[in-house]
């Protein structure tokens, strides 16, 4: 402490003796008064400012101090000597905050703050969030010179609203939404959550190592976007369409992207929305950094003259059938409202590509379509090291003969590898044998579906699709083709 330092306080203890003798000796009306001045007097020569940050504000919480608590939870548990430790209920991770008076110092631009956490007895009213009164008053206090207070506070306090929000969203339990059945209404939630644990990531899933980097490349570039987007006049969102046979990994697939990017999930079952614009009301109410999911998109849209039979049939028998056109789903994946939130990405999935509407596989609609497929060698190493723990065996150079071409799903695999988890070779050669029985992936006709549906798009001549398609005309295969055309 230097000179000046030791002088002020000296000032300060000297100043409150003389002043609580003298207070000693007043009537209590002119203590009140003294007592003011004592406050000024300290205020005037100590050398901090301190800024109060209190857990309640009017009638509700202070975000700011949510995100104090948030910020400083993360040194906390290192720094602090005395620390509150608590799980709130159903939450999945610790918080930690700091204790009764307990203070801990940090370094910002070169400068030193100190945050002191309060906690008293409310008097009077008790306060209630939610159903829960709280008769504790909690106030966060930050310390800082006043020499440093004009430069730092500001980026200080912006600094740590910044790191709390990706902290929040780093460590934060994400959420899997699924539409309420049956009619939402007025006022009443339209998507129902449970906490989102799927297991699956890019490191478990059992795929082609380089369609795998390709993908994560293209998510990490969509979530860095912003301001591409922005220049470009797009709404922030990607399109991702998986294509493939059951078991392929679609489903692994989608939660892995949400696990990678660290989004909510919201699954849309479509044959329980029963108009576009109840689709309208769901998407409105999705978060941004969300996955907007429709599974198995031929089954559940009527997309099709083909489909019309089907949906007599449906009708003959009562059966629900789904109300969304077309046109309702084009809207939503590229019509203007869909631009109300950011940062969303949608994926479509399907086992018979063959059987979606041109519309939707028209270029810029979708931006990826990701075919998930037969199991190669490297994914059966994936799923051999997920199952078995095995990096290498001696029997690896005979799966990968016999895996070679073969229409296995990495679902057959992995239920073959399961079943004889405790004895691995024998897992192997139980594998080997299925293989040498399984037919070639050639034999079955798994033509290259998106091709084929061009051709089929450029030989039709009726316009049957344009009344499907709720007025959308499908022309010819350059048109199609072309990103600029839009409907
Ligand atoms: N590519 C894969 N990588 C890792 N595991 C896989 C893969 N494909 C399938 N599996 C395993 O098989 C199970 C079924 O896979 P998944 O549900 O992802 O397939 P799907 O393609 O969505 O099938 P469906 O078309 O029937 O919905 C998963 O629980 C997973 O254990
Ligand atoms: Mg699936």
């Amino acid at each position: 402490m230097n000179q000046n330092g030791i002088y002020s306080i000296l000032t300060l203890l000297i100043g409150r003796f003389v002043i609580s003798f003298v207070a000693s000796i007043l009537p209590s009306e002119y203590r009140r008064i003294l007592d003011t001045w004592a406050k000024s007097l300290a205020n005037y020569l100590t050398p901090y400012a301190f800024f109060e940050v209190p857990e309640f504000y009017g009638a509700g919480g202070n975000e700011i101090y949510d995100h104090v608590q948030t910020y400083l939870s993360s040194s906390t548990a290192i720094a602090a000597h005395h620390v509150s430790l608590c799980r709130p209920k159903n939450a999945t991770r610790n918080t930690f905050s700091l204790a009764h008076n307990e203070s801990i110092e940090e370094e910002f631009m070169g400068v030193n703050l100190w945050w002191t956490h309060h906690v008293s007895q409310r008097q009077g009213n008790t306060v209630n969030w939610g159903d829960v009164p709280l008769d504790e008053k909690r106030t966060y206090t930050l310390k800082i010179r006043k020499t440093d207070k004009t430069r730092v506070l500001e980026p200080y306090v912006e600094h740590v609203i910044a790191t709390a929000k990706n902290l929040k969203d780093r460590t934060r339990d994400r959420l899997l939404y699924t539409n309420v059945k049956g009619k939402g209404g007025y006022n009443k939630r339209v998507w129902e959550s449970v906490p989102f644990k799927h297991p699956s990531t890019f490191d478990t899933l059992a795929m082609d190592p380089e369609q795998k980097t390709e993908i994560k490349a293209d998510l990490l570039d969509f979530t860095k976007g912003e301001q591409f987007y922005q220049r470009a006049g797009k709404a922030w969102k990607r399109g991702y369409l998986l294509y493939g046979p059951p078991g392929t990994g679609k489903s692994s697939m989608i939660a892995a992207i949400a696990n990678f990017l660290q989004y909510d999930v919201y699954d849309v079952e479509l044959t329980e929305v029963a108009s576009n614009s109840e689709l309208r009301k769901l998407l409105i109410q999705t978060t941004n950094r969300s996955v907007i999911v429709i599974e198995d998109i031929d089954c559940s849209l009527d997309l099709s003259e083909r489909v019309k039979a089907q949906k007599k049939k449906a009708q003959e028998t009562q059966e629900a059938i789904s109300r969304v056109t077309l046109s309702g789903l084009l809207n939503f994946t590229d019509g203007l409202w869909s631009c109300c939130g950011s940062e969303r990405i949608i994926i479509f999935t399907t086992n018979h590509i063959e059987k979606l509407d041109p519309a939707l596989l028209r270029s810029g609609r979708m931006d990826m379509h990701i075919h998930m497929s037969w199991c190669t060698f490297p994914a059966f190493q994936v799923l051999a090291y997920n199952n078995l723990g095995l990096k290498k065996h001696e029997l690896f150079p005979e799966v990968e003969k016999a895996i070679s071409g073969k229409a296995i799903t990495p679902a057959e695999v992995s239920e073959l590898l399961i079943k004889k988890k405790r004895n691995p070779t024998a897992a192997l050669e139980g594998l080997i044998h299925d293989l040498h029985k399984t037919k070639l992936a050639s034999e079955i006709p798994e033509v290259n579906i998106l091709e084929e549906k061009e051709d089929a798009i450029s030989k039709r001549t009726d316009d049957s699709l344009l009344a499907d398609a709720g007025g959308i005309e499908i022309k010819t295969k350059e048109e199609i083709k072309d990103p600029a055309t839009t409907l």
